[in-house]
């Protein structure tokens, strides 16, 4: 009941003291519950996950990625991922559509080619470009997990933080630090801030964990607040019946 207040809130804009007050305790009964053992419902519906298009050189990796795949499903939770069975990137969609849950790949047409990224599972949605492909990923998406990956992947999540810090949404970023493989992203991070070009309050935007599981229960906690004042004018009316606040800044990135 009460996590059904808080997606209400979160999807209707979250605005003001009220609906934040909603979200709060909504938070926190859907954390009580996910922590009792009981049935382990989620907030979210999708969350979208950037990850290597590689496996990367230690098992641990890829044994991250199954896991959060299997978190996923445990949770209800379906997936938005780039498309493609390659990599982290094959090894998570496969966990999530394995165990039942819808998985949505967003793949630029000029990479759909099997021999490029392999064999896709679930839903392939094709799109016209790298920009578009983001967008639509960030749309379909309640929530953004980052596994270890390369330049694809810190673009992605790099981009989903400035798309918060910039107000343009406020969905929960979370870093899947997977044997400390993220440790010196943060560490940069925190030189920026203490270096002045990023602000505490944006700081807290990005959350980590070293497994799937805290990971998960840490973004169903989280609450938003950062706050810009920002009025995000270019908007387009939702092409795929989602109302979320972001529509407005990422139509024209
Ligand atoms: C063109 C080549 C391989 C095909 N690569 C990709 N296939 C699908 N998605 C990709 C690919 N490359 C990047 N992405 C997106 O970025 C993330 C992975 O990039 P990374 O550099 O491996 O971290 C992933 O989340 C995708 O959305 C031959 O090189």
């Amino acid at each position: 009941m009460a996590m059904e207040a808080a997606v209400a809130a979160e999807r209707s804009g979250g605005n003001g003291a009220a609906a934040a007050g909603v979200v709060v305790a909504a938070a926190a009964a859907a954390a009580a519950q996910a922590g009792s053992g009981a049935e382990r419902r989620s907030r979210f519906q999708r969350i979208c996950v950037y990850c290597g298009s590689a496996k990367g050189r230690k098992p641990s990796y890829q044994d991250a990625a199954v896991e959060l795949g299997k978190e996923l499903v445990d949770r209800g939770i379906d997936l938005v991922y780039g498309g493609g069975s390659i990599g982290l990137m094959g090894l998570v969609s496969h966990a999530v559509h394995d165990g039942g849950r819808h998985v949505i790949g967003v793949i630029p047409r000029s990479l759909m080619p099997r021999e490029v990224t392999g064999e896709p599972v679930g839903e392939v949605r094709a799109v016209s470009g790298m920009h578009e492909r983001k967008a639509e990923m960030a749309r379909f998406a309640d929530a953004f997990i980052a596994l270890p990956g390369g330049y694809g992947t810190l673009e992605e999540l790099l981009e989903v933080i400035t798309w918060a810090q910039l107000g343009i949404h406020k969905k929960p970023v979370g870093l899947l630090n997977v044997d400390g493989f993220y440790d010196p992203l943060l560490s940069f991070i925190d030189l920026a801030v203490n270096e002045g070009f990023i602000k505490e309050d944006a700081r807290r935007i990005i959350i980590s964990a070293p497994t799937a599981k805290e990971l998960v229960l840490k973004l169903e906690e989280y609450v938003p607040e950062y706050e810009v004042g920002l009025v995000w004018e270019d908007q387009m009316p939702p092409p795929h019946g989602f109302t979320p606040e972001l529509e407005q800044g990422i139509a024209s990135s």
